[in-house]
């Protein structure tokens, strides 16, 4: 029940079980503090009396096992309680790894194990969120990694990131893994998983992840299939790589979010859907898959896997927010400015201090630093042919003039080069020395090691503006464009 107070302050008192919803609209902000009780958003638990600033357009739930009261300051444009929420059925899931994760530890260490449990598998969770557009599987995802980051264990499970039109840790675009070791916060759309240190190490304390990123360089996934397949296919070796030498790491498991055309939707073709799944269920070693609130889906996945591994249907919440296409484009450039500058939220009138997931609100400000380099300095490339329609737009039959993973030089100098306002992911160095590979094949499975933004480009001087996250030098280095623009 909202009862009113002082200036757009609100207490909310919340019955065991229920949520506190709030949607804000561009430029808004709310401050969220608990008063009594326990609290949690999406898994991560609140600290009392602590305010909690939600920037601009975002949308979320405060949800309570036992009841607590929450103040609320500022004016979302749409606030409510809910008492059907599927925590129960996402709290259900969650033991259910965690068993699994406690005999897979158990089972690493040698330890005893009870007799009721000789026959029980002692492989860790490893599993694949599927489901619609706006199902909330981000939200399965941060839920499920963040209790269990909150378990007795403190596991440190792998959250992989394959939904490009979602920036992850790195920016729209990318596809990204990384350790969790403390829980995500949900503060903006603009950092959907939380702070990691893609463009500040120095700049984020306890709360930074050193993400891998790959560059697939567009928002939907359908297209350039090919591509997304061998990205996923690389992130998938290098987990196997890691969990081979942290064999305690690999005993949290690891969840992967994926991009909504996994599920269906127009433009998809089944066979790029169905290959793609298949990618990850590979890469990843999956052994168990979710269906967010999806029933023909459900019925697919448990056809084609149920004899190799579990699929479960789990419900869709009632509080996941329809997200239409400007909305996500705003988001991308709410991203790609918070990689650059940091996260800047201005509190609501009334709040002084205020944290955001854990930091301090002056240590996610940033800034990049924008240097003019020569053309030469930098070798471009862009992945596929320029103007790459979805597959499932071509002609039946058509075959690319240019294969969907040829990496294609660009030349600055040409009119029409599209690399202004381009945003270029500067790729790690070869570590390659063989010979027989060729480097624009190489090029492809190199991972990120950060962005750059092309803000002017002087051909007659052959020289472009680079705006980037430090100063470090990128001269000798190579960058892929991908179809993101900048926008000030
Ligand atoms: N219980 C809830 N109450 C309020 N907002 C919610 C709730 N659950 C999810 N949301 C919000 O709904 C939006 C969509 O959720 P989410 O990103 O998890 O969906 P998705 O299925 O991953 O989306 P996509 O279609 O991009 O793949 C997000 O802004 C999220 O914060």
């Amino acid at each position: 029940m909202a009862s009113e107070g002082p200036v757009e302050t609100r207490e909310w008192t919340l019955d065991p079980e229920t949520e506190y919803r709030f949607e804000l609209d561009p430029g808004t902000s709310l401050a969220v503090k608990l008063i009594r009780g326990h609290a949690e958003v999406f898994g991560a638990e609140l600290a009392a009396n602590k305010p909690y600033l939600f920037g601009s357009e975002c949308k979320a739930a405060i949800f309570t096992w036992r009841g607590c009261t929450i103040e609320v300051t500022g004016q979302p444009s749409t606030e409510y309680v809910s008492e059907e929420t599927p925590m129960a059925a996402y709290a259900n899931l969650h033991m259910a790894f965690e068993q699994m994760r406690v005999r897979a530890l158990r089972d690493l260490r040698g330890s005893p194990v009870p007799e009721y449990e000789r026959e029980k598998p002692t492989d860790p969770p490893r599993v694949l969120v599927l489901g619609p557009e706006n199902s909330g599987k981000t939200t399965v995802c941060k839920i499920l990694i963040n209790y269990a980051v909150r378990a007795g264990q403190r596991w440190s499970p792998l959250l992989i990131n394959t939904d490009t039109s979602e920036g992850g840790w790195a920016a729209p675009g990318a596809l990204s893994a990384a350790p969790v070791h403390s829980p995500l916060p949900t503060c903006s759309p603009a950092s959907p998983l939380g702070s990691a240190a893609t463009s500040a190490p120095t700049a984020l304390s306890s709360n930074a992840l050193l993400p891998l990123a790959y560059w697939y360089g567009h928002a939907e996934s359908k297209r350039n299939p090919l591509l997304m397949e061998r990205i996923i296919r690389n992130l998938g070796e290098n987990v196997t790589d890691k969990f081979q030498v942290d064999l305690e790491g690999r005993t949290a498991g690891l969840i992967v979010d994926t991009p909504s055309s996994f599920a269906a939707g127009p433009g998809s073709s089944s066979d790029d859907r169905h290959r793609l799944i298949k990618a990850c269920v590979d890469a990843f070693k999956i052994n168990v898959i979710l269906v967010v609130g999806h029933e023909k889906l459900n019925v697919e996945m448990q056809r084609a896997y149920s004899s190799l591994l579990t699929v479960v249907k789990i419900p869709k919440s009632g509080g996941v927010v329809e997200l239409d296409h400007l909305y996500r484009e705003r988001v991308h450039n709410y991203q790609l400015h918070t990689y650059m500058y940091g996260q800047i939220i201005p509190p609501p009138a009334g709040i002084s201090s205020a944290s955001l997931g854990g930091e301090t609100l002056s240590d996610l400000v940033l800034s990049p630093s924008s240097t003019v380099i020569n053309f030469g300095d930098l070798s471009i490339f862009r992945i596929g042919a320029e103007t790459m329609a979805p597959s499932s737009a071509l002609p039946i039959g058509a075959a690319r003039a240019v294969s969907e993973t040829q990496a294609v030089p660009i030349d600055p100098s040409q009119p029409g080069s599209g690399l202004l306002n381009a945003v270029l992911a500067v790729l790690a160095p070869p570590v390659n020395t063989d010979e027989s590979e060729r480097y624009d094949e190489e090029i492809l499975d190199l991972p990120i090691s950060g962005f750059i933004i092309v803000t002017n480009l002087d051909i007659p001087h052959r020289k472009m503006t680079i705006l980037a996250p430090n100063q470090g030098s990128i001269v000798g280095r190579t960058a892929v464009v991908g179809s993101f623009e900048w926008q000030e």
